[in-house]
């Protein structure tokens, strides 16, 4: 069975001290770093671009899993593989020829990802999925850390599971927006490959210890 991973949201984390809040997921039991790139037009609200995720790669000592809500991203697919992105998930709500996008993504040497808002079915991607690495559904609104988790996510990812099943895809299951203690066990149950975590694990008072939890939790 895939090992169930966790992906603290740098989007949580602080800016004016990017380089402390790295290493503290580098010593972490962290899998992976989740890197929310944002561009206002997509969602109401702009993150940071590649310069940013370029400094953040040369400290960072496990995988880039990078989130793309951005308008149009086949025009910067090229760039982020060079900024060090290892993952890059686009919207299917912001590709108009998404195979295209994805064979784009795996020949720059990417895993290639789709996020699903959450009204946006997994049956839409039925013809794709034997195409995809990782299906990122998404548990709040993308734009903004911090919000609750919606609810209807464990029947997303029951359907998606089934999904994956009846196509022999080798899809990943990742969830993003308002994963805590209290949902992450109930979430990998359902199918989950890896949880996504910003504030649940910023703001806490014990960040390593916090990702420890959440990793014995869904271990
Ligand atoms: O994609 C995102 C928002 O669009 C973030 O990855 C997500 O919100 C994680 O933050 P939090 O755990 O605070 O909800
Ligand atoms: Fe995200």
């Amino acid at each position: 069975m895939q090992k169930k991973l966790v992906a603290p949201s740098l989007l949580a984390s602080d800016f004016a001290n990017l380089q402390r809040d790295i290493e503290m997921v580098n010593q972490s039991e962290a899998d992976w770093f989740h890197l929310d790139v944002m561009d206002g037009v997509f969602v109401p609200n702009i993150s940071f671009g590649m310069p940013v995720i370029q400094a953040m790669a040369k400290h960072a000592k496990k995988l880039l899993d990078v989130h793309l809500m951005i308008v149009d991203p086949d025009r910067y697919i090229k760039t982020f593989a060079e900024v060090g992105a290892n993952n890059l998930s686009v919207h299917y709500e912001a590709c108009t020829h998404l195979h295209r996008t994805l064979q784009a993504i795996k020949m720059e040497g990417m895993k290639a990802g789709v996020a699903l808002n959450p009204h946006t079915s997994v049956k839409l991607l039925e013809d794709t999925i034997a195409d995809i690495d990782l299906v990122v559904l998404m548990s709040v609104n993308p734009g903004f850390g911090g919000q609750a988790f919606i609810e209807n996510t464990y029947n997303k990812v029951k359907d998606l599971k089934n999904l994956i099943e009846q196509k022999n895809s080798g899809a990943l299951i990742e969830i993003d927006g308002g994963v805590n203690a209290g949902n992450a066990k109930k979430l990998v149950e359902a199918g989950a490959d890896i949880l996504v975590a910003g504030s649940f694990v910023f703001k806490s008072e014990n960040p390593t210890e916090t990702i420890k939890k959440l990793k014995e939790e869904i271990a």
